[in-house]
């Protein structure tokens, strides 16, 4: 099922163009990073799957709901962390989960059993009757998240969720990203923090300037900016690898004191040969394995060229 779906997705704000056709699709069990420099339109993304914001043009439908036809279904499909989310600082967590839970209509015992089990999985159950304003800011971090899961929604709209928090509950938080998705959610990631985009999703969309400029899964976008991957061989003792027995196709890129790198077309033919014959030669091959690529490389590359193409700063 389409869980977020938006198709020419468009918002004004006077005469600046904030977003400019966007088009997304993220199906039950996929998490979608939603990643661009500062400015870029994605927090304005958020606000119109959200319905809080009303497009200039385009459609966006969250589990099957028209943003703009039913709002009111939409925010109960939904569970957003956004980067203000305003708590309310004479409350404490139990006061704040309880109103919240009754603003989304759930029953008290609901409320109560989701509570429980939220604010234990996130580290905050001793926390629980200490007021809003005395919680440090990751605390409050996970609190919004906490209170973004407690209707059990099955769409997640989250804008940066582990910025602020130590590198523990940063762990918890992506732990529990996963396992939502696991559970047939969708989940869209606004993040500058790559390596957790890289660990998370499913899908990469880069937007610059209010349009997406590539969305891909990450191997492929990866392959596209960065070029084929490349193999990094060893030899034990600095050996050599004598040119003659390299398949057509595999080619030297660089090598130092018996570590090669290769660049091989078609590697899942080519590797096998090549070993084979690096052992025929009594070759002491020690590892063989793909060069590491991060998703940081390649999205620094798309900014770059879409620069490059005359399209300006941001
Ligand atoms: N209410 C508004 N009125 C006018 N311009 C706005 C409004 N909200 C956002 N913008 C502009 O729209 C553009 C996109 O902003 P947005 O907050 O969506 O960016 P972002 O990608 O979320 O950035 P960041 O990574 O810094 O959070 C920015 O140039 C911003 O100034």
């Amino acid at each position: 099922m389409k869980m977020i779906y938006a198709e020419n997705l468009t918002k004004h704000f006077a005469d600046f163009v904030a977003v400019q056709g966007i088009n997304l699709d993220v199906q039950a069990g996929q998490v979608l990073a939603l990643l661009g420099p500062n400015g870029a339109g994605k927090t304005t993304t958020v606000r119109m799957l959200t319905s809080v914001l009303r497009p200039t043009s385009g459609i966006a439908r969250i589990a099957g709901y028209d943003v703009v036809e039913e709002a009111e279904k939409v925010r109960s499909s939904v569970g957003v962390l956004t980067e203000h989310h305003g708590l309310y600082s004479r409350m404490n967590a139990d006061e704040y989960l309880t109103f919240y839970g009754r603003l989304y209509r759930m029953p008290d015992s609901l409320i109560e059993r989701r509570k429980r089990e939220l604010l234990e999985q996130f580290g905050l159950g001793e926390a629980r009757k200490k007021k809003l304003g005395e919680y440090s800011k990751g605390m409050r971090q996970k609190l919004a998240l906490v209170r973004a899961l407690l209707h059990n929604p099955p769409v997640l709209l989250l804008d940066e969720p582990t910025s602020a928090m130590d590198p523990e509950s940063a762990r918890i938080v992506r732990d529990a990203i996963r396992a939502l998705r696991s559970d047939q959610r969708a989940v869209i990631l606004c993040t500058h923090n790559l390596a957790e985009a890289e660990m998370l999703a499913d899908q990469i969309a880069i937007i610059r300037r209010g349009r997406i400029i590539l969305n891909d899964v990450p191997e492929r976008l990866k392959q596209l900016l960065l070029g084929p991957e490349e193999y990094e061989i060893t030899l034990r003792n600095g050996a050599g690898v004598p040119p003659e027995v390299l398949p057509l196709g595999v080619v030297v890129s660089r090598q130092e004191n018996g570590r090669y790198v290769f660049r091989i077309d078609q590697p899942e033919e080519k590797i096998p040969l090549l070993l084979k014959r690096l052992l025929d030669q009594q070759l002491p091959v020690l590892s063989c394995a793909p060069v590491p690529r991060s998703l940081e490389e390649a999205y620094l590359r798309a900014v770059s060229l879409h620069e490059e193409n005359g399209n300006g700063s941001n």
